[in-house]
């Protein structure tokens, strides 16, 4: 059998046999639209990801070689409460990377790279969902945050849970398979080889081995669903119905005679809530007419009733996303966090010596100390040290605390606290 051609054009090579970085070829020459200004100042103690500690702290300020005005680049972003951020692993050493790698979570065991968030990755581009607090001029603030000082970023683009959260999106081919097949995996030749109404849902829905999944697996019928899902479903019906009125209004406004109440109810999903287009929430949320007549297509002025293709039953239930148990289950459970009495004078030393300004990320004490409790629960050490590390000593720093810390069986505790030395500043 003849090999499959990568797609797209060939590389461009120059001359001196470069590789000519363009968009048609995929080489794109990158430029940070800034450096991150963070609370880590090392990989040491930074958290493995954004939710570990919602305390820790970053400001990002768009360069000036990016957008001349870049409070400009910034507007509407105020709007969102979270942001996706696009950087570059910038302290990954020297370029490298394994098809397989170690996860912490997989306590020495390996996995292909691109099931996990390892930093050592072909492109060395990291991805963390950042709560935004506030924008301000050209700069972004932000919280919850896993990159160190000076990280690199490439873009940022607004969370929207409507097309960022599988939870918001309609069920895919899964449920099919929940019902024919109880969860079997599917391979690529299943998912892809199919020609019902449901391909296209099937390719934009999140195939993946059916290990564990993430949330409490819902009832697909009606009747099996607890009173507090039906609560909410008749939440979202609701919720749904009213925007329909305007279609309703605006069905009539065209001129268009309905058959039936079925058929509006039919034109309205086809609609949608914001005029033709149907968002992924509304799919399955409402109840569907028991026959269907067609869809209201509506052209210029002039709207026409077409023939509906057949029901595709997968739109019944919302999607769940689903991970691999062992990205569930740490290798180890939270370690209980102690401040020595010595550690808890230092650290109240800190924050009050009138000589120097407390922190430049956290906002009072009580946050520097939830901070640091939060890096330490998550036990910030590598396998190797967890496993055969004799010395138990631990050090990081966060914002200007430079932590000391040992581990225990179950426990980490803080021994002291002192005041870091300025990081240094990337321009
Ligand atoms: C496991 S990665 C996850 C990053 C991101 N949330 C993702 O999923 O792509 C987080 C770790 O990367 C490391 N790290 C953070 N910023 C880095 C940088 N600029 N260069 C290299 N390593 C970095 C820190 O050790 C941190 O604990």
């Amino acid at each position: 059998m003849r090999r499959l051609q990568d797609p797209g054009p060939p590389p461009t090579v120059t001359p001196c046999g470069c590789v000519k970085p363009t968009l048609e070829t995929g080489n794109l020459l990158t430029e940070p639209i800034g450096y991150l200004e963070s609370c880590f100042t090392a990989k040491n103690g930074t958290p493995r990801q954004p939710s570990i500690c919602s305390h820790s702290r970053a400001c990002l300020r768009i360069r000036k070689s990016i957008f001349n005005n870049p409070e400009h680049s910034l507007m509407g972003l105020e709007q969102f409460s979270h942001v996706w951020i696009l950087f570059v692993f910038h302290k990954n050493g020297h370029l490298s990377y394994k098809a397989k790698v170690q996860p912490p979570r997989l306590n020495g065991a390996k996995t292909g790279v691109f099931s996990t968030r390892s930093p050592h990755r072909p492109n060395a581009i990291g991805l963390t969902l950042a709560k935004l607090e506030k924008v301000e001029g050209g700069a972004i603030y932000l919280s919850g945050i896993d990159m160190i000082h000076g990280t690199p970023v490439l873009d940022i683009k607004p969370y929207i849970a409507d097309y960022d959260s599988p939870q918001n999106l309609m069920a895919p081919l899964r449920d099919f398979n929940m019902q024919n097949n109880q969860h079997k995996p599917k391979t690529v030749s299943q998912t892809y080889g199919k020609t019902n109404c449901c391909d296209q849902q099937q390719l934009s829905g999140y195939v993946a081995p059916q290990l564990y999944q993430s949330t409490k697996e819902k009832p697909t019928c009606p009747e099996d669903r607890t009173s507090e899902e039906n609560y909410l479903k008749h939440n979202d019906t609701a919720k749904i119905q009213q925007p329909f009125s305007k279609h309703r209004e605006r069905a009539a406004d065209l001129g268009v005679k309905l058959r039936s109440h079925q058929s509006l109810n039919v034109a309205e999903e086809q609609m949608g809530p914001h005029g033709l287009e149907k968002t992924p929430l509304e799919e399955g949320t409402e109840k569907r007419p028991a026959s269907r007549e067609g869809a209201l297509i509506v052209q210029g002025n002039s709207v026409e009733m077409q023939p509906m293709p057949p029901p595709c039953p997968a739109r019944t239930r919302k999607a769940d996303s689903i991970v691999p148990a062992w990205m569930r289950e740490a290798p180890t459970a939270p370690l209980e966090v102690r401040f020595t009495p010595h550690a808890e004078m230092d650290l109240w030393q800190l924050s009050s010596d009138p000589g120097q300004a407390a922190f430049r990320y956290f906002q009072s004490t009580e946050e520097a100390k939830c901070a640091i409790e939060a890096v330490l629960s998550a036990d910030p050490r590598s396998v190797y040290r967890r496993k055969l590390c004799q010395d138990r000593l631990f050090y990081f720093t966060v914002d200007t605390a430079h932590v000391t810390c040992w581990f225990g069986d179950g426990f980490a505790e803080v021994l002291r606290i002192k005041l870091a030395p300025e990081p240094v500043h990337t321009t």
